[in-house]
This record gives structure tokens, C-alpha cells and sequence, in this order.
């Protein structure tokens, strides 16, 4: 089976065409083997590229740890990539459906063919305490609420993008919190279908830091769901302007949450790193 590894901003996955290769079987177990680090390909995930009756593609995509998420920021823009330049569709404007919705993504394409960035509309921000556990937010109250995690207060706000996303800002995203609360919060019980958690750094109002904690992947290099997230509760908490850049580990993504159609739009690059055959 063909696979190809590719980037957005550091986060890495390994996308299957299911365009070109049969849909594979048991993939949680097949994300889990090509993920690993050290005993596969290693990623933060994989993703299928599969044909769709309603959008010109389907991403559907499996964290590290062989759960399926609805929707994958970083990945999206990946999949246009092969999309275009694989001729599946060679539109510069194109839908792909997920589990989030069918959303929109404008390409940026050079002269000679080349998707060099991409512009994904993520769609609205779902802020209704149905999607976000009323465990955590008892008042209904989903932005700048305070909730203690094994001990520590912090404020928290609570942001889908399809999926579920915990943002704190904090003065130093540090080790201490990344990689030692993010896993608790993630599996704290009070989330019922767990979470990503962001833990971001507020520079000025138009820029910020973050780290991500990712449900079933770990740290990444970059989350551009939780980018959005962090967008959106940087505005609901009065940090920030609706137009940010984001400095992730890996790289630097665009935001902006537009006042008129309520909808985040996220822009970045999208790379190729290899191809191969897997064969187990
Ligand atoms: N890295 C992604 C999000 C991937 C899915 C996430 N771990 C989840 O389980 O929801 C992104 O760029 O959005």
C-alpha cells in the first residue's frame, strides 16, 4: 500500500489515496502500527484520502493512538495539497468533507503547480455547553471559566471546532504544564469523549504562542483546529484582536475569526516529505 508523509506546520501525518489504493482494514490498528515512531513510519496520525459522493474529497483521519477524530486543521490543508496536485480535482477552490462538516479551502497555487498555501474556512465555533461537558461548565458559562485540574485553578475556555478543544492562557507554556497537566486534562472524566487542550502565551494582541496537547496524539508540533480554538478564545476573553498569527513548534499559522459570517478562516503551508510502500 502507498502512503505519503506529509506536514502542515510541523504536524505530521501519513495520508493513504483511497483514490488510488483500496480502503485498508482495521485501520485504528493500521494508524496506530504506521504512527509509531521508532516501529513504523512514525506520524501523529493517518489519514484517508477517500472519495466523496457530495465534496471533491474525504478526509477522514485516525490519531496516533488509533482514535478517529472529526476533524484535523493541519491535515485538511495536506489533503488539498495531494488533491490538486495529484489531478483528483485541480480546482484552486475545492470542499472536502470531514467529520466537522464539508468545508471550503482556497489554494494557493505557483506557476508551476505547486499548492503552496492554503486558506481553509473552519466554519463557525460551537460555544452551546451541549458540546462541551456541563461537568466542567455547570453554569452553562464556556468562556473564562474557572475549573482545578489535580489541584491547579486555572481559567478555562471551552471551544469546538467539531472537535473538542480546552484553551488556558498562561504566561509560559512550560513542560510542567504541556506534558504533565495536558495528558490529566485530556483524560480527565469530566470530558466525556476527552479533549486537545491548548496551553497559549499571549504576546501582543495579534500574535501568540501555543502548545498543544492533543487528545490521542500527545504533544504535536502544531494543531490548526486548536489554532482556531485559541483564536476564538483569545476575541471571548477580550486578549485579543479577530486577526492573529499563531507561533506554533513547528511553524506559524494565519488566523482570523470574521465578524460578519461568524466563521474562522486558517492559512498556512502544506508539505511533502516522502512516499513509500508499506508492506506489513
Ligand atoms: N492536529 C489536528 C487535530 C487532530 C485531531 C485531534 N487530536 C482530535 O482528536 O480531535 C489539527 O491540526 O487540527
Amino acid at each position: 500500500m502507498k502512503f505519503t508523509k506529509m506536514h502542515g506546520a510541523g504536524n505530521d501525518y501519513i495520508y493513504i489515496d483511497c483514490f488510488a489504493n483500496p480502503v485498508p482494514n482495521d485501520i485504528p490498528q493500521l494508524a496506530q502500527k504506521m504512527s509509531h515512531r521508532h516501529f513504523g513510519v512514525g506520524g501523529d496520525g493517518l489519514v484517508l484520502i477517500r472519495p466523496s459522493e457530495r465534496a471533491d474529497a474525504w478526509m477522514q483521519m485516525f490519531n496516533a493512538d488509533g482514535s478517529e477524530s472529526e476533524m484535523c486543521g493541519n491535515a485538511i490543508r495536506c489533503v488539498a495539497k495531494l488533491v490538486y496536485q495529484r489531478g483528483i480535482a485541480r480546482k484552486e477552490r475545492m470542499t472536502i468533507q470531514t467529520g466537522a462538516g464539508d468545508l471550503t479551502l482556497d489554494l494557493e497555487v505557483s506557476d508551476d503547480s505547486i499548492v503552496e498555501r492554503v486558506t481553509v474556512d473552519m466554519g463557525e465555533p460551537i460555544l452551546e455547553a451541549s458540546e462541551v461537558p456541563t461537568t466542567i461548565v455547570p453554569s452553562r458559562q464556556v468562556v473564562d471559566h474557572e475549573v482545578t485540574f489535580d489541584g491547579r485553578t486555572f481559567r478555562v475556555t471551552c471551544v469546538s471546532m467539531g472537535n473538542p478543544h480546552c484553551v488556558i492562557f498562561v504566561d509560559e507554556a512550560t513542560d510542567d504544564l504541556v506534558l504533565g497537566l495536558g495528558p490529566k486534562i485530556e483524560n480527565d472524566p469530566r470530558f466525556p469523549r476527552r479533549t486537545n487542550v491548548e496551553f497559549v502565551e499571549v504576546i501582543d494582541r495579534t500574535h501568540l504562542r501555543q502548545r498543544t496537547w492533543e487528545r490521542g496524539s500527545g504533544e504535536t508540533w502544531a494543531c490548526g483546529t486548536g489554532a482556531s480554538a485559541v483564536c476564538v478564545a483569545g476575541v471571548l476573553t477580550g486578549r485579543t484582536e479577530r486577526a492573529v498569527e499563531i507561533q506554533l513548534l513547528g511553524g506559524l499559522l494565519k488566523l482570523r475569526w470574521d465578524d460578519n459570517t461568524n466563521h474562522v478562516f486558517k492559512t498556512g503551508g502544506a508539505t511533502e516529505v516522502f512516499s513509500g510502500v508499506w508492506e506489513q
